[in-house]
């Protein structure tokens, strides 16, 4: 857990047994022993798709889980093939156990489903930057359950934080066709709509006009807003969209939101209030509240930390009104080990992580936050030491499975829309998503 940089939550911790039915039924009782750890079994799963990451298995391996490990892994590409979506790239392989050459635990090869994991677009998972492509093709689709219908606000050659960018941007009347082509298929009900980077005005306003519409097709839809606007470098803020597009966020966006994830520059010029104190930073949530949505949160801020300067602070703030007239208020302060870089995307991912786990977790607001933000600090060290060559590539898949909870399974059927942008399909090396 420690290499895995989680923390044992002791209210919530998930375990999950894999194998076949036979093998998971054998397997009676209620405790499972993992080396010095007991847990106690309340709720089965069951495993709809599997990730291996060398990384993440146990070490050393326990040897009083039952059956071993090592016989457990083959058990499971019946499980791997039965998921649509992976069946593809693992019908022809025949799973082999190999040894690790570092620790000697067990690991499952599957040839097929490692190449998947090599082609461009997943790979630019790497780069937090490229997050939509990835999103939906194995984040959220296949891992977490969700299915996504993307629509790409811009195309661009690279993030538009380098010097010189290329691209096209959608317009607001190219984004009404699409709409228009869903509408009369009659599938335009969607449980969630995500909201990334755009930089035109009018674009944004179909958006709204379009999730007032969703809303009425499904009154309990979830509106998840990114307003991707600017941030700060040195200490100054900066914008990176067309200033004409805060007043449409603040009159026309932020008030249809239900969650809005802004950073500290974000939420101050939304909000039209500095934070320079955490007294100030309540004040600003509660503005942002007052603006519509019922949870705010402010992914970074350079608040100071009680635990020293190595850390950011993230903050959150739900604010609702229950059925019986009581308010409900909660606030939450993160301390975020920093990795000394600059990344790039590092918002889309954590708005993404977050509608993910404010849907298994809708009533622990704290929770979500804490797997978020859990799932970010994994990928930004790996991506980090990726780039310093300290580790390989192929990380993706476990990074986003290994500290999460084994219960996905209660997830088809759901529909997401997000509008996001599409950037760089060109170079896959890590070095390309960090500033130093
Ligand atoms: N240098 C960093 N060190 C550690 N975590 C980071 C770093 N940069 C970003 N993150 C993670 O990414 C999350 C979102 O980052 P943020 O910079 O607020 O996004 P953006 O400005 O792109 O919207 C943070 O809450 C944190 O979990
Ligand atoms: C083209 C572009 N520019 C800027 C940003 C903002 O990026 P960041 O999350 O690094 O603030 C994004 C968001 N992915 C983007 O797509």
């Amino acid at each position: 857990m420690n290499a895995n940089i989680l923390q044992l939550n002791v209210d919530e911790t998930e375990a999950i047994l894999l194998g076949s039915r036979q093998c998971r039924l054998s397997y009676d009782s209620d405790l499972l022993n993992l080396s010095s750890l007991s847990l106690g079994l309340t709720k089965p799963a069951c495993n709809l798709g599997a990730w291996f990451d060398p990384q993440l298995s146990p070490h050393p391996v326990p040897d009083r889980l039952s059956p071993p490990l090592p016989h457990c892994l083959p058990l499971t590409v019946p499980y791997l093939r039965r998921s649509r979506n992976l069946r593809p790239y693992i019908r022809h392989c025949s799973p082999q156990l190999f040894k690790c050459p570092s620790c000697q635990s067990p690991q499952l090869h599957l040839p097929q489903l490692m190449q998947l994991l090599q082609n461009p677009t997943v790979r630019t998972f790497t780069h937090t930057k490229h997050f939509w492509d990835c999103f939906d093709l194995l984040c959220v689709r296949q891992v977490l359950g969700f299915e996504v219908d993307t629509v790409n606000s811009v195309q661009f050659s690279n993030h538009t934080g380098y010097d010189h960018w290329t691209g096209q941007v959608m317009t607001a009347n190219e984004l009404h066709t699409l709409y228009d082509g869903l509408k009369l298929n009659g599938v335009n009900r969607y449980d969630y709509v995500l909201t990334g980077y755009t930089r035109d005005a009018s674009f944004l306003e179909m958006v709204v006009d379009i999730i007032r519409e969703l809303k009425c097709q499904n009154p309990n839809l979830v509106y998840v807003c990114d307003p991707v606007m600017g941030d700060q470098r040195n200490g100054d803020g900066y914008m990176y969209v067309p200033e004409h597009l805060l007043p449409v966020y603040k009159e026309k966006v932020v008030p249809v939101a239900d969650i809005i994830t802004p950073n500290q520059y974000e939420a101050e010029i939304l909000a039209g209030k500095k934070m320079n104190t955490e007294k100030e930073a309540l004040e600003v949530m509660d503005l942002l509240h007052a603006m519509g949505p019922e949870t705010v949160v402010i992914t970074s801020s350079d608040l100071p930390s009680s635990l020293g300067k190595d850390y950011l602070i993230a903050l959150g703030s739900l604010r609702k009104i229950k059925a019986d007239g009581t308010l409900v208020k909660e606030r939450i302060r993160m301390e975020i080990p920093k990795v000394d870089a600059v990344f790039v995307g590092t918002g889309d991912l954590f708005t993404a992580m977050l509608l993910a786990w404010t849907h298994t977790h809708p009533n622990n607001l704290k929770m979500a936050c804490e797997k978020t933000a859990s799932a970010l600090q994994h990928i930004v060290r790996r991506t980090i030491n990726h780039a310093r060559g300290k580790e390989p590539g192929m990380w993706v898949g476990g990074g986003m499975l290994g500290w999460g909870g084994g219960t996905w399974d209660g997830w088809g059927g759901l529909h997401c829309w997000v509008v996001g942008c599409r950037v760089g399909w060109g170079g896959c090396s890590a070095e390309g998503s960090v500033r130093h």
